[in-house]
């Protein structure tokens, strides 16, 4: 599911009217993804990704999102461009939605990722952070630090619902971030690099997609949001060091960590696994179990965040 708001084929002729790439000769909703409504469009030019913004996210940062995009596409990255209409303008609005046609990359997203894709990401991961170094913009991480515990009294007793062990475990994480690192090099960061958001052609990254959290802080912190996301088990019981060495070596090849950020990647990480267990455990206690949208187990972080508690530097890089 995820056509939120319907577009006919009478509203993307006239849609595509606003720009030079041709006319449709094909169009159907995408199934996947659970955020904005989104349409796969082929005219007599290429292939496009229509995406109509839904409420959750706020109009407002849709320029700065684009605007990445655009800085990435410009530099060579695998990043799909947004595509500009004949004033220029990549943001629209289409049957009450803000919207962008956005270029269509080719690849496939992969559920279990083996050691040499986990290079590639690595790698893709650096150039994306070598490429901003330049990007000015500055967007706040609405998701960040200082977002965590609001998100934790928000689901409040629910917590407890989802897991008896959860309440304590987020307990023990909040604490933590009382000593959330500070100095490390900030930059221009994804935030949500999740094998979902990245497409693979014969292990090459073709795409890197779903910048709607992309923000600016600890460029570490990407790096761990990836390392959480690509190197454990999808059920989050098992570590994998051979593709968490894989991701070091190819993050090594394009950029690197600076030895204050290895120090700090175990509590990096647990602060990662609790953004992703709060941003879950919200949706699991207000998404009703009739919706069509499959909810994402907020354990799955939790066990990763347990493995971060107890980590050492050594080990989320696989060593
Ligand atoms: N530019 C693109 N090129 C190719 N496929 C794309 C592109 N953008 C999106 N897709 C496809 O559409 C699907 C949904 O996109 P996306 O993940 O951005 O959805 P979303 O609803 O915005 O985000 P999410 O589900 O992560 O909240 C992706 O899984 C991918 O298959
Ligand atoms: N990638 C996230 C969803 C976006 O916040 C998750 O798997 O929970």
């Amino acid at each position: 599911m995820a056509v939120y708001t319907p577009v006919t084929a009478t509203d993307l002729a006239g849609f595509l009217t606003r720009y030079d790439c041709g006319r449709a000769t094909s169009f159907k909703g995408i199934a996947e993804g659970v955020s904005n409504s989104n349409f796969l469009v082929d005219t007599t030019s290429g292939r496009y990704v229509l995406t109509l913004y839904e409420r959750n996210i706020d109009a407002n940062d849709l320029p700065w999102f684009l605007s990445l995009m655009t800085h990435l596409a410009d530099k060579g990255l695998p990043v799909p461009r947004p595509i500009a209409d004949r004033d220029g303008h990549a943001l629209q609005t289409l049957n009450g939605r803000a919207a962008c046609l956005i270029a269509f990359a080719q690849g496939v997203s992969i559920a279990e990722p083996t050691p040499a894709e986990c290079h590639a990401v690595g790698a893709a991961l650096g150039r994306l952070h070598r490429a901003t170094a330049d990007f000015v913009a500055v967007r706040a991480n609405s998701l960040g630090v200082t977002a965590w515990r609001p998100m934790a009294a928000k689901c409040g007793a629910g917590l407890a619902k989802i897991d008896p062990a959860l309440p304590v475990l987020v307990a023990d994480a909040l604490a933590a971030t009382d000593s959330w690192p500070t100095g490390l090099p900030v930059g221009t960061i994804h935030a949500d690099l999740f094998p979902d958001n990245v497409l693979l052609d014969h292990g090459d990254v073709t795409g890197m997609i779903d910048f709607y959290f992309a923000c600016t802080d600890i460029r570490a912190y990407d790096y761990v949001v990836t390392h959480a996301a690509w190197c454990f088990s999808a059920i989050g019981t098992v570590h994998y060091p051979d593709r968490a060495a894989a991701l070091a070596a190819g993050y090594a090849e394009t950029h690197g960590l600076e030895p204050a950020e290895v120090a700090a990647l175990p509590r990096l990480g647990e602060g990662a696994a609790l953004r992703f267990v709060l941003t879950r455990a919200y949706d699991w206690l207000h998404t009703p179990p009739e919706a069509l949208v499959t909810r994402k187990d907020p354990m799955a972080f939790a066990r990763r965040l347990a493995w971060y508690a107890r980590a050492t530097p050594d080990a989320v890089l696989g060593r």
